[in-house]
């Protein structure tokens, strides 16, 4: 698979954007076209021997999508020793998750609608290629100054087929986790990746992460407290989830309490078509829960306001030579979700590792 491929020589790397679970990303330049690249280095010191099969896995389905909605990965590159790997993808400005950490206001709906079109368009693209995203989150949408977003992190994509089969249940990051997936579910779907695009579209109007739990049983506590505690009529066969052994208190549903039709407070607000389309995202039966398709159509986005314009969408500045990870470290709100962090003494409480 690596055979052919240029070396990464043959890139000059300008800095340090981010580094996340399965890789560091660099601003890079290819030395013989000048054109700006992100380059991935593919964490090589989980895998015993050979290549990561996350990041082969990543690379494959990254290689074979083309969508504007999905970051371009352009080649693969090998070390100078041949013991790495990188992946040479189109530079994107920015995460919407270290945007939304500089902006003093949560987008408008004019605004969240534009980004939610291009959101589901995206995953979208994605169910339709028989591939789930299964980490969608803020920090893997991908901005550009030109109104355009961006999935990528396809560190836990998976191709799918049919009959279902099961996979690993412990592979979204918490606070966009699904609850069959929190419930210990043996099969999952596409279903997975639009309860995470109901929490990013929650997040988008409120700037905060909808549900922030620091472990399992407090995410779906959170989730509970807000969207009402399932149970079979709300959704059939939650008894018979693993999960659904523990005992949890009954809450009422709250959501509305969240995003009032009107405020004076300054508290977001959101029409019933807009509550609808949420409370479609976060439907506790995944059989039950609006489909990406589904979703595209939805009369939020033909009601007044329009979507905005990508042409008008708000820029921020570029910060090219900045490493992300220190800046969104300076940008961090003290707010509740930090105390939920300090809470968790030192883990990475959202964020579940492959084993
Ligand atoms: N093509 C790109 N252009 C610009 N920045 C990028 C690009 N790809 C990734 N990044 C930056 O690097 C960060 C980490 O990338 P990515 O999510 O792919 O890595 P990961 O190791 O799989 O991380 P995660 O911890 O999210 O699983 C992103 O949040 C983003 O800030």
């Amino acid at each position: 698979m690596l055979q052919g491929c240029r070396s990464v020589d043959e890139f000059e790397r300008l800095n340090k954007i981010n580094e996340g679970t399965y890789g560091v990303v660099y601003r890079a330049r290819d030395k013989k076209t000048g054109e700006i690249v992100a380059l991935k280095k593919v964490k090589m010191e989980k895998e015993k021997e050979g290549f990561p099969m996350t990041s082969l896995r990543e690379i494959n389905i990254l290689l074979s999508l083309n969508h504007p909605s999905i970051v371009d990965v352009k080649e693969v590159v090998v070390g100078s020793r041949l013991d790495s790997i990188f992946m040479v993808m189109e530079y994107m400005e920015h995460d919407l998750k270290g945007v939304m950490e500089t902006m003093k206001q949560p987008y408008s709906q004019s605004e969240a609608k534009c980004l939610m079109l291009q959101l589901l368009e995206g995953v979208n693209y994605l169910h339709h290629n028989w591939v789930l995203h299964r980490d969608l989150k803020t920090s893997n949408l991908l901005l550009d100054n030109s109104g355009n977003l961006k999935l990528c992190d396809f560190g836990l994509a998976r191709q799918y087929g049919s009959p279902l089969k099961p996979y690993t249940p412990l592979v979204v990051t918490l606070w966009y986790r699904a609850p069959e997936l929190l419930l210990g579910a043996k099969e999952y779907s596409t279903a997975i990746d639009l309860w995470s695009v109901g929490c990013i579209m929650a997040e988008l109007l409120t700037k905060e992460p909808l549900f922030y739990g620091g472990d399992e049983k407090t995410q779906l506590n959170k989730i509970f407290k807000t969207l009402g505690t399932p149970d079979e009529k709300s959704w059939p066969g939650y008894k018979n989830l693993p999960g659904a052994k523990a005992a949890f208190a009954n809450h009422p549903y709250k959501l509305r309490e969240k995003f009032p039709r009107a405020s004076f407070s300054g508290q977001p607000t959101l029409s019933d078509a807009g509550l609808d389309l949420l409370n479609k995202l976060l439907t506790y039966d995944p059989e039950e829960r609006i489909t990406a398709e589904e979703a595209l159509r939805h009369p939020w986005f033909i009601e007044l306001p329009l979507p905005k314009s990508k042409d008008f969408m708000p820029t921020f500045p570029a910060h090219n030579n900045k490493d992300r990870t220190v800046r969104q470290r300076v940008m961090k709100n003290p707010d509740p979700v930090e105390e939920q962090l300090k809470a968790a003494k030192g883990r990475e409480p959202w964020r579940i590792r492959l084993a």
